[in-house]
């Protein structure tokens, strides 16, 4: 690697070549089936898939970059007798490496860096494809019983989607610097790249301040509102909160990395405190290098420091541009800001 470009750049280029190794992990816990699913808290579950994928991310990104302070949802600390070798990713994506550094990006000391690491976003929807993978009826069945987290609603509404919801799962990677999100990774392992009758799977997006987006071409926004939000953690605030939007269309989808991604939507409001700084930091970092704007619903920007609190107490605005962005905001009503901010 090119030791010459500025640890930005570095630690980005890095960020995306281990995203796609994690994807792959994804990918592979799900085709072996044995899922380990944990129960972290309520509606909150962790697989063997995020544990593993955030093992490889976090030691592969430590051992290059060990005076970053680096942050994964799952607190798997890391144990060389676990991680396996083909876990470890110290090669660096050669595009990110030949960017140009904005200049306000060219001082930065590793030390100055805290990256938040969700290596599975979209949990819930990831564990609910395992369910679609299986072709037999009765296995299936067996499967959703014991599944105690999956309502009939759902069960149902998963057999008239066809692949599950896999598509909604991201592995995430957000460089923060000054608590600001400056750079992020998202990487969607189940993304179909169609080249000739061969399908690839997987693809990677990052952003980086100041110096655009890459490996997605962002979509011009919808003419009417489409709004995104939760498909899982739902409850009568967040359904307030999207009421009085006045949208032509709300999509629930998984994730909070794919509902920035999907490219149908332009505002993504989500009036919970479920969301953790994990799961904004690389998505606000790509969307605001792609001239979006992501706040809390009181539009104050989250900080990303190390000390910072993990969870996004007063919820989540996102917007392709600052003019949507304005509208929802001015469209929440002050009692549902105010019951947000002092929950
Ligand atoms: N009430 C809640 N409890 C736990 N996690 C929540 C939550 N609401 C949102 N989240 C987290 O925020 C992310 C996006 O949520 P959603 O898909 O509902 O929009 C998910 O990340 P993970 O899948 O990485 O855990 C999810 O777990
Ligand atoms: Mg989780
Ligand atoms: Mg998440
Ligand atoms: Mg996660």
């Amino acid at each position: 690697m090119s030791v010459s470009a500025p640890v930005i750049i570095r630690l980005l280029a890095s960020s995306v070549s281990v995203a796609s190794r994690a994807g792959k992990i994804v990918r592979d816990v799900m085709s072996k089936g044995e899922l380990g699913i944990v129960e972290k808290g309520k509606d909150d579950y962790q697989t063997e898939a995020d544990r593993s994928a955030e093992r490889c991310i976090i030691d592969s990104l430590s051992r290059q970059y060990p005076k970053a302070r680096i942050i994964g949802e799952e607190d798997s600390s890391p144990n060389e007798n676990e991680v396996s070798p083909e876990w470890i990713v110290l090669d660096a994506d050669k595009e990110v490496l030949g960017l140009e550094c904005p200049a306000s990006l060219k001082g930065v000391k590793e030390e100055d860096i805290v990256v938040w690491v969700d290596p599975l976003d979209g949990t819930s929807e990831y564990t609910q494809g395992a369910l679609m993978l299986k072709r037999d009826p009765w296995e299936r069945w067996k499967m959703y019983l014991s599944h105690p987290f999956i309502s009939m609603k759902w069960y149902l509404s998963l057999l008239q989607s066809n692949f599950g919801f896999l598509e909604h799962v991201t592995v995430l990677i957000g460089i923060s610097v000054n608590d600001k999100p400056v750079g992020g990774v998202i990487h969607q392992p189940y993304f179909k790249n169609q080249a000739g009758s061969e399908v690839k799977m997987g693809r990677t997006i990052w952003g980086l301040s100041e110096a655009g987006v890459g490996g997605f071409t962002p979509a011009p926004p919808p003419e009417s509102i489409i709004i995104t939000t939760t498909r899982s953690h739902s409850n009568p605030v967040v359904e307030k909160a999207l009421q009085v939007m006045n949208a032509a269309q709300i999509l629930r989808v998984g994730g909070a990395g794919y509902k920035l991604l999907e490219g149908k939507a332009s505002v993504y409001v989500f009036a919970s405190p479920g969301c953790k700084k994990w799961d904004t930091c690389a998505p606000e970092a790509v969307l605001s290098a792609a001239g979006g704007k992501l706040t809390d619903i009181l539009g104050n920007f989250y900080k990303y420091g190390a000390n910072e609190p993990k969870p996004n107490k007063t919820g989540v605005l996102a917007a392709v541009n600052d003019e949507l962005h304005s509208y929802a905001l001015n469209r929440i009503p002050q009692d549902l800001k105010d019951a947000l901010a002092n929950k």
